[in-house]
């Protein structure tokens, strides 16, 4: 049965990464998917942004919207101090499955946990069945059409607090021009867009990073 774009993307990471070294697994999936075939990690210019923000914000619970192959998991889990965690939300059991091990891989398991099912499942049950009390970090890097509508429902579920920060990939392209509008005209929220290009393509694009007011 012929592999999955994904599957040759952990098997490379599996041949040439060293185990145990986040950082040689984000970078061999960067030489992997800006040589031989692309794929939609955030990838390194955008991952800086993204790590530039986790740093800054220094999460004790994050949050992930799309895990995919769980590269900006592993960029995110390196980035957490000792007892905080990513919760990363995965609706695609493939592509869990492909993360899990890339994660397990990187050695961040202790710090990453793959919730399999659709966001707008998952995230009312947060609170209660993931034992979560409010987000200081969400990475928003789903289908770009459900950024605005879990945006509401992360509101709707008490999950934010004053300073939690939200950062949302591909504001640009593919585009998310709902979100933006909703995000940008929202009071309770300051915005800050980051041009940037698309992962390993010339192609414009940008990361927006919206802080809640409370
Ligand atoms: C509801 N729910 N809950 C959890 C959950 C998880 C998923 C999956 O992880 C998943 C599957 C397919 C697509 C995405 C979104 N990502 C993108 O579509 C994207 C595209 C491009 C791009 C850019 C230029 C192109 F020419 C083609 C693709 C560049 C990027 O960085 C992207 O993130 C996410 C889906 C819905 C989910
Ligand atoms: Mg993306």
């Amino acid at each position: 049965m012929n592999q999955s774009k994904e599957q040759r993307i952990l098997d490379f990471v599996l041949q040439n990464a060293v185990r145990g070294d986040p950082c040689s697994v984000v970078d061999t999936i960067d030489k992997y998917c800006s040589q031989k075939e692309w794929a939609m990690n955030v990838g390194n210019e955008k991952g800086i942004i993204l790590d530039k923000t986790v740093e800054e914000v220094n999460p004790s619970v994050a949050l992930e919207l799309g895990t995919y192959c769980g590269y900006s998991a592993v960029r995110i889990a390196q980035l957490l101090k000792p007892g905080a965690r990513l919760l990363t939300v995965e609706f695609n059991p493939k592509f869990a499955a492909i993360a899990k091990q890339m994660i397990e891989f990187a050695g961040v398991h202790d710090k990453v946990k793959i919730l399999e099912g659709p966001s707008e499942e998952i995230i009312p049950q947060l609170k209660k069945k993931y034992e979560v009390d409010t987000l200081d970090f969400v990475f928003l890097d789903h289908w770009k059409d459900r950024y605005t509508p879990d945006t509401i429902l992360i509101q709707e579920c008490n999950l934010l607090r004053k300073g939690s920060v939200l950062l949302a990939d591909n504001v640009i392209v593919p585009g998310a021009p709902e979100f933006l509008n909703y995000i940008r005209n929202n009071p309770r929220f300051q915005c800050t867009n980051y041009p940037s290009h698309l992962e390993y393509m010339k192609v414009k694009d940008a990361m927006e990073k919206a802080v809640f007011l409370g």
